[in-house]
C-alpha cells in the first residue's frame, strides 16, 4: 500500500505553477462525446480522474490519445453501451457520462457514480432534470437507465443548485428540441468552463455563471480546442498550506478572482496576500487570529477547501469553527487530525477547533480533500514522520502533490 512520508517543520517557499481544473476537466472529457468530430483539451491536470475518464472514452468507443497536459478526442465511432461497474464506480463524475451519452445518441446506462462518499450524494437533481426533458429513468440492477426518443426543451427548477445537475442537464439540453431553462443552477466557474467548450461545439448556451441558465437546442454538435481553467480547489489548498507553515509563496498560473473567499478569510486570519496578475502570493505570519468559516456554494468559501483549513485553524491562537453549509457531515478527517494531537470537535454541521500542537502519526484519508488535510498537518509537525494512507483519493484531484511540495522546501515522498 502506497503512503506519503513527510518530515515537517519546512516554511513552503517557492513558486507553484496550478494545472487545469480537476472538477472542470471532468466534465469536458465527458462532454467531448457531444460531438461528432475531435474535440481537443489543454491544459488537463495529471490526476487518476482524468485518467480514469480517458480510459472510459476509450471503452465507449472513443480515440483518446495524449501530448503532454493535451487530450485529443475523436467521438466520431463511439456508442453508448452499459457501463455498470468498474471504471464509472473509480469518480464521482462518472455521471456526466448520463448526460452525454444521452444527448448523442438518447440512451445511456451507467452504475451509480463512485469516487468520494464522506455521505450519500444523491442525484436526484439529475434525474429530475433528464425526465423533465423527456426522458424516462428507470433502475436497472443498481444502474440507472435512461431514454428518450426524443429530448424536448424544458423548464427545470432545482431543489439544490448542484454543480453536478447543473451540469449533466446541460449536456443532454444542448441536443433537445427547443429551449431548456435551469433556474437555481449552480454559479461555480468550472459551469462556465463547460458552457465555454459547449458553445465552441455550437451549442447554445447563454447565462452560465448565473442562476439561471438558458440552452437552445441544436441539431448536432462539432470538435474544437480548449484550454481548461486553473484548479482553485488545488490553488487554495497550496495558499493554505503556505499560511500553515509561515512560508512565503506565490501561487501562479490561477484566477485570483476564483480564490476571493479564501483570500478573504487568510486575510481575516492575519495572512498576508498580494494580487499580481494570474498569481497571488501568500506570505505566512507567526501569529494567527481564531476565525469562523461557513462553506457555501459558489462564490462562498468552497466545501472542498473546509478539510484543508481545519489543519491551518489548529495554528490560530483561540477557537475558531468551520460550518459546512453543502455538505453536512464532511469530517471524516477530524478523528485522523485528533491522533495527530488537533484539538477538534465536532458539534452538527460544525467543527470547532483550538490551536493544538500537532505530532507525528500514521494516519488515513478517508477521501480526496481528507488527504490534503493530513498533509498539511503532516508538514507542520517537526518532531517525527508522519505517514499519509489513502494515496489513492490524494491522487484523484492533486496534480504532482508530492513533486510540487518538494521543490518548495517540503521533507515529503512516497514510499
Ligand atoms: C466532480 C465535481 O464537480 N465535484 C464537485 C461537485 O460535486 P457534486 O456535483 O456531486 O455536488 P453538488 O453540487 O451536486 O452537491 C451540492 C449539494 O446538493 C446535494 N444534492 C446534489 C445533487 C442532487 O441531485 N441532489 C442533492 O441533494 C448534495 O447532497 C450536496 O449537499 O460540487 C461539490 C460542491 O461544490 C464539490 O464538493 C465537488 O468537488
Ligand atoms: C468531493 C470532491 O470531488 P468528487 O465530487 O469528484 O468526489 C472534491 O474534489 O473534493
Amino acid at each position: 500500500m502506497e503512503k506519503i512520508m513527510i518530515q515537517g517543520g519546512r516554511p513552503l517557499r517557492g513558486t507553484v505553477q496550478i494545472s487545469g481544473a480537476k472538477n472542470s476537466a471532468v466534465a469536458l472529457v465527458p462532454a467531448a462525446i457531444l460531438a461528432e468530430t475531435k474535440v481537443v483539451l489543454e491544459n488537463l491536470p495529471v490526476i487518476s480522474d482524468v485518467e480514469t475518464y480517458s480510459e472510459i472514452l476509450a471503452e465507449l468507443g472513443g480515440d483518446v490519445s495524449w501530448d503532454g497536459n493535451t487530450m485529443h478526442i475523436d467521438p466520431s465511432r463511439m456508442i453508448s453501451i452499459p457501463m455498470h461497474n468498474g471504471l464509472v464506480k473509480k469518480l464521482r463524475a462518472s455521471y456526466y457520462l448520463m448526460g452525454a451519452l444521452l444527448g448523442r445518441f438518447g440512451e445511456a446506462t451507467i452504475g451509480m457514480p463512485g469516487g468520494c462518499s464522506f455521505e450519500p450524494r444523491p442525484i436526484d437533481q439529475h434525474i429530475k432534470g433528464f425526465e423533465a426533458l423527456g426522458a424516462t429513468v428507470t433502475n436497472d440492477h443498481g444502474s440507472i437507465h435512461i431514454y428518450a426518443k426524443e429530448l424536448r426543451g424544458a423548464k427545470v427548477y432545482l431543489d439544490v443548485a448542484s454543480v453536478g445537475a447543473t451540469i449533466n442537464i446541460m449536456l443532454a439540453a444542448t441536443r433537445a428540441k427547443g429551449i431548456t431553462t435551469i433556474e437555481n443552477a449552480a454559479k461555480e466557474p468550472e459551469i462556465i468552463d463547460v458552457a465555454t467548450l459547449l458553445n465552441a461545439m455550437g451549442a447554445k448556451i447563454k447565462g452560465a455563471g448565473t442562476g439561471t441558465i438558458r440552452i437552445e437546442g441544436v441539431d448536432s454538435l462539432h470538435g474544437c480546442r480548449h484550454s481548461i481553467i486553473p484548479d482553485r480547489i488545488q490553488a487554495g489548498t497550496y495558499m493554505i498550506a503556505a499560511a500553515a507553515t509561515r512560508g512565503n509563496l506565490l501561487v501562479d498560473n490561477i484566477i485570483p478572482k476564483h480564490m476571493e473567499a479564501l483570500t478573504a478569510k487568510l486575510e481575516e486570519m492575519g495572512v498576508e496576500i498580494l494580487e499580481s496578475g494570474e498569481s497571488l502570493r501568500v506570505i505566512g505570519k507567526e501569529n494567527y487570529e481564531p476565525i469562523d468559516v461557513k462553506a457555501l456554494i459558489y462564490p462562498g468559501f468552497a466545501t472542498d477547501l473546509q478539510s484543508p483549513m481545519a489543519s491551518l485553524l489548529t495554528q490560530a491562537s483561540g477557537v475558531s469553527m468551520l460550518t459546512d453549509y453543502v455538505y453536512s457531515n464532511r469530517f471524516k478527517y477530524v478523528p485522523e487530525l485528533m491522533r495527530m494531537g488537533a484539538k477538534i470537535r465536532v458539534e452538527g454541521r460544525s467543527a470547532i477547533i483550538e490551536r493544538s500542537k500537532l505530532h507525528a502519526a500514521t494516519v488515513k484519508a478517508a477521501d480526496l480533500r481528507a488527504g490534503a488535510a493530513l498533509v498539511i498537518a503532516g508538514l507542520l509537525v517537526e518532531d517525527g514522520v508522519t505517514e499519509v494512507l489513502g494515496v489513492e483519493f490524494i491522487d484523484r484531484g492533486y496534480d504532482n502533490l508530492v513533486s510540487n511540495l518538494t521543490m518548495l522546501g517540503a521533507e515529503i515522498w512516497r514510499e
